[in-house]
């Protein structure tokens, strides 16, 4: 289907019946309702490319063919109703979906020129390059210091001098170095930069959340991916958070799952929409998704006809 017909023959489909009542695609393939939308193009190289990725949960086919581009140093938001699968989907990017019994994974996700469920993928190393932040901020119960450090350290990345080992110090100008840049690039130095070494629990819910930003940033990783990190915040921390999203976005690729459309809308720069059954309906840039959107299901959700 053309890109000039294609918006015309959904809307078509609807007054013919054949959408299926906007909230559900069955009847109708990924294939089907990738024919509704135009490829997403854009310059410059992908970060990660998903090619017919799959998920089953036992007899539940959570996702269905998904393949998209994912661009380099860029906000990419994964929007659509609950249970869609968006979370699934982000867990794919960095085969956390292994750590879930249930879940069968098949497709490719390509990063760095090789597909990661190949055997013999360095899952920590994996790790390490695409982190992770969750949902509810969730420091270590240790130093603010330490919550940064930890990883490294556990990795072997920073090495404690032999001298301070031999004084019995655990400190060293290489941590020192780690924790200052990564808590200036969370946007948290300046407020926890006389208190290294108090709890990190002491700290706010937002605070808690740009340490736990840190503390991924602290393993150089180049791919950030982020599931409703702002959920559990306040307005004011919600909006720190977004602001450090889009900081983030010039050294890394972003990729945000998001209950709340216009916070899809303010700081991605191209967004997803998944429906129920776990279907991608389009992808584009964020500001065609939120104006002028290809698909009539995309166009439904995000004026709240349905979702
Ligand atoms: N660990 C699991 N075991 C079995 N089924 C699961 C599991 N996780 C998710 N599912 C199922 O997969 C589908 C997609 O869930 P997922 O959490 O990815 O959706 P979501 O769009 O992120 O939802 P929400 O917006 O509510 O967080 C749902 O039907 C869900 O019940």
């Amino acid at each position: 289907m053309s890109e000039t017909t294609s918006k015309a023959q959904t809307q078509a489909d609807a007054q013919t019946g054949q959408q299926s009542g906007g909230t559900t695609v069955e009847g109708e393939t990924q294939e089907e309702l990738r024919e509704e939308w135009v490829q997403y193009e854009f310059d410059g190289q992908p970060a990660i490319s998903t090619r017919d990725v799959n998920v089953h949960y036992g007899d539940d086919h959570a996702l269905h063919d998904i393949s998209i581009d994912i661009p380099k140093n860029s906000v990419t938001a994964l929007i659509g109703p609950s249970g869609c699968g968006k979370s699934t989907f982000l867990r794919c990017l960095n085969r956390m979906n292994d750590r879930i019994k249930a879940a069968d994974v098949s497709g490719e996700v390509e990063f760095n020129g090789k597909n990661i469920y190949d055997k013999g993928t360095n899952l920590v190393e994996l790790r390490k390059r695409i982190g992770q932040v969750f949902q509810s901020p969730n420091p270590f119960p240790k130093s603010i210091r330490k919550n940064i450090s930890y990883g490294p350290r556990k990795h072997g990345d920073i090495d404690v001098s032999l001298l301070s080992r031999l004084l019995g110090r655990d400190d060293s100008d290489e941590e020192d170095e780690l924790v200052e840049r990564c808590l200036r690039q969370a946007a948290l130095w300046d407020e926890v930069k006389d208190r290294l070494d108090d709890n990190a629990l002491g700290l706010s819910g937002g605070q808690q959340q740009r340490l736990c930003i840190a503390r991924a940033l602290a393993t150089d990783p180049e791919v950030l991916l982020m599931d409703e990190p702002a959920s559990a915040l306040d307005p004011i921390a919600t909006s720190r958070i977004e602001d450090l999203i889009s900081d983030l976005a010039e050294d890394y690729t972003v990729v945000i799952v998001t209950h709340s459309m216009q916070q899809a809308a303010r700081i991605s720069d191209q967004t997803a929409v998944f429906l129920t059954g776990g279907y991608l309906v389009e992808y584009d840039d964020t500001d065609k998704i939120f104006e002028n959107p290809e698909s009539q299901r995309v166009e439904d959700y995000i004026t709240g006809k349905f979702g």
